[in-house]
């Protein structure tokens, strides 16, 4: 199964994506992204994105590698094809964690992934995140809040959304949503494989 996980930046996709491996839940695989965006202090190339230039992103995207991409703030982020199929192919869940523009292309491409869209109890707590976590200068941070309020207005276009009050109860949603999303999946394939033996067997 394809999950998609978007929200606005700063309202805890990477903290509840680490608090999801904590929590034992790990049956899943993430997609790292491509990015044109500087690497910030910590970061690891091929961790936390495959840090390109512009030149080599284009490059990419003129050969058809990237499932989606967008320009989000002044940059490029993408996914990766070759990981997202390489996966799905061997039967595991792949989560992507990427904005509301390229979740739309996905929708287009993969109708039966899963869309989760998670939001911060309010903007205000938004900014104090993004300024708690230091990362980005004022003239930034005030970009992806102007962003966030356009973001959120494409909620609606997601399946799920879920509230990043607190993480323990965010994580716990998206688990449920998970689970109960397989359960559906298990009982539509048990539908039809009943209905091709009864149109097979003749009855
Ligand atoms: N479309 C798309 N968006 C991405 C991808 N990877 C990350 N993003 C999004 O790009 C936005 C900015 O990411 P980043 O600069 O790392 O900021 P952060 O998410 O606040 O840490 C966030 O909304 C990410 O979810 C991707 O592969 N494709
Ligand atoms: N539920 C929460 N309550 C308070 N702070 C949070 C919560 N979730 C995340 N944070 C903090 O908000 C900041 C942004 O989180 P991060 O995971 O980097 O967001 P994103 O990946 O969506 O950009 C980090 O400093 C993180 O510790």
């Amino acid at each position: 199964m394809l999950i998609v996980l978007s929200g606005p930046s700063g309202v805890g996709k990477g903290t509840v994506r680490q608090a999801m491996l904590k929590s034992g839940y790990r049956d899943f695989h993430y997609s790292v992204s491509m990015t044109t965006r500087k690497m910030r202090p910590g970061e690891v190339d091929g961790v936390d994105y495959y840090f390109r230039t512009k030149e080599q992103f284009e490059e990419e995207i003129a050969n058809g590698g990237m499932l989606e991409y967008a320009q989000y703030v002044d940059n490029y982020y993408g996914t990766p094809l070759h990981y997202v199929n390489e996966q799905l192919d061997a039967g595991q869940d792949v989560l992507l964690e990427i904005e509301v523009k390229g979740a739309m292309q996905v929708r287009a491409k993969c109708p039966d992934a899963v869309f989760i869209f998670l939001t911060p109890p309010d903007l205000n707590e938004l900014r104090h995140r993004l300024v708690g976590r230091g990362t980005d200068d004022a003239v930034t941070i005030q970009k992806r809040v102007n962003k966030a309020v356009d973001e959120l207005k494409m909620m609606q276009n997601y399946d799920y959304a879920v509230v990043n009050d607190e993480v323990p109860l965010a994580v716990d949603r998206i688990e449920h949503i998970i689970q109960s999303e397989h359960l559906r999946v298990q009982r539509v394939a048990e539908k039809y494989a009943n209905m091709i033996k009864k149109a097979t067997s003749g009855d």
